[in-house]
């Protein structure tokens, strides 16, 4: 991978827009960018930009993982190369100077790919699949919620004022005019992914107070986890800029429901370009029922991937405030109360939704997640159960309802760590092992409340 294919795109790119910055962006396990600010002149003639790989055994608090579990990853903190993705390249359409976002790729210097990246764990995943002669199409849909800027922690987020000078205070699902209560972010957040050429559908109101969701076009798996990554980033700049922030936390406010990033997933034929979830008289075909049965099979063991932090665990608590977040790997046509969705659809856009993952997630790892486990039931010839019919709430929890029995499951499953990768999955469980300790020795608030004056 040390060639430079991709000098002579970068050169003309960086002349045609006038670029005098680069930023060199990789994304961490949680899906933060972390990086590298370069001249435009010396990222072009220069030598590859280099990063230690402990940036992928980074916690969220900026902390490693214990003593005991480093030998999961490399004691020897080696420097990787990053190499930049020429079909992930994007303007920085708010910068000063003209400013250039490019996402790459790391590589030991030997060569080798960091199996610890999230976009290798993706691109392993959808190998996995191109040898198979399959090509995953995915469409990511993504909600967050707008707050007022808050300097507080211990004091609870609130809705953002908006043109009118209020706050919302009732439920406003689907409502125009309270889009339109932000006009000026959304308008300025459309000119910039624009300029990015991020491929937005829809823009809606959700359930809770200042909550939203941005459907986006469907595609290539990698192509829409770059996007999801660089819209997040967008956003939150954005809401800065207009006195407010953008938040993709799973459960930011206990009173409102949680923000959710559904993936609706399906397949197509590499050579033939059909989709192969539908059968030659336009029926769901038996892939597509494996697909289903993988997912039932082995999404709850990989909930660490699409609900990472203890906060995506209280959007999947059922209370009278969660709304429509899933709590089950029930699948269903037209249903929203179950994990896996079948939207009615034409033959040619059969597809099952997957609901379960949190807007908290890393977009790379919710997709190979996902994809990981609809491959596993397409290659075991998985049969699904019967598609639920009415509300799947009943049932009660079928799913860990808490990152430690999560983290267990995950550990558990030997097939998931196939696909993933073993180092991948031991370090990313070191990770959320080691914040889930640094977030048990925080004392709460209810702890205060409840227990201080009790026992
Ligand atoms: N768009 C919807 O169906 C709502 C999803 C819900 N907010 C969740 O967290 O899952």
């Amino acid at each position: 991978m040390s060639n430079r294919q991709e000098q002579p795109l970068l050169n003309d790119w960086f002349e045609k827009h006038g670029i005098t910055e680069v930023e060199c962006l990789v994304s961490d396990l949680t899906g933060i960018l972390k990086g590298k600010i370069m001249p435009a002149g010396k990222y072009l003639k220069g030598g590859r930009p280099r990063l230690p790989d402990s940036i992928f055994i980074q916690t969220v608090t900026g902390g490693y993982p214990d003593d005991e579990d480093i030998r999961f990853w490399n004691p020897a903190e080696r420097d990787m190369e990053l190499v930049p993705d020429p079909s992930a390249i994007y303007p920085v359409p708010w910068a000063e100077d003209p400013t250039v976002q490019i996402i790459h790729d790391c590589f030991y210097l030997t060569g080798e790919p960091v199996e610890l990246a999230p976009r290798y764990v993706l691109k392993r995943v959808l190998d996995l699949y191109a040898a198979r002669g399959w090509r995953p199409v995915v469409a990511p849909e993504v909600e967050f919620y707008l707050v007022k800027t808050n300097t507080d922690s211990d004091y609870p987020l609130e809705p953002p004022v908006g043109r009118s000078g209020r706050q919302e205070s009732s439920r406003q699902s689907f409502s125009i005019d309270a889009v339109n209560e932000f006009d000026p972010l959304f308008e300025e957040m459309y000119d910039y992914c624009d300029a990015m050429n991020l491929d937005l559908d829809t823009l809606i109101h959700e359930e809770g107070a200042g909550q939203m969701e941005v459907n986006f076009q469907h595609g290539d798996p990698l192509a829409l986890a770059d996007q999801v990554v660089m819209f997040k980033r967008t956003l939150r700049e954005t809401a800065l800029r207009h006195g407010m922030y953008a938040t993709f936390m799973a459960k930011p406010m206990a009173g409102e429901p949680g923000s959710s990033m559904h993936i609706h997933q399906s397949l197509l034929d590499s050579k033939e370009g059909h989709n192969v979830f539908a059968d030659e008289d336009g029926q769901p075909s038996r892939l597509f029922h494996a697909f289903i049965g993988g997912q039932q099979r082995y999404l709850p063991s990989v909930m660490p991937l699409l609900a990472p932090n203890v906060n995506s665990y209280r959007r999947l608590m059922r209370t009278e405030t969660s709304g429509s977040a899933p709590i089950n790997v029930e699948w269903g046509m037209d249903n929203r109360t179950v994990g896996l969705r079948v939207p009615v659809s034409t033959p040619e856009a059969t597809r099952v939704e997957n609901r379960l993952a949190g807007a908290d997630a890393n977009p790379y790892l919710v997709m190979a997640a996902s994809l990981a486990c609809g491959y596993l039931g397409m290659l075991g010839r998985l049969e699904p159960r019967p598609p639920m019919v009415g509300s799947a709430w009943s049932g009660g929890n079928k799913l860990p309802d808490d990152i430690g029995p999560a983290l267990d499951m995950l550990h558990d499953c030997q097939p998931l760590a196939d696909i993933l990768g073993e180092r991948f999955v031991n370090s990313y469980l070191a990770v959320k092992r080691a914040e889930h300790r640094a977030y048990f020795q925080v004392i709460s608030s209810w702890e205060r409340e409840h227990l201080l004056l009790r026992v």
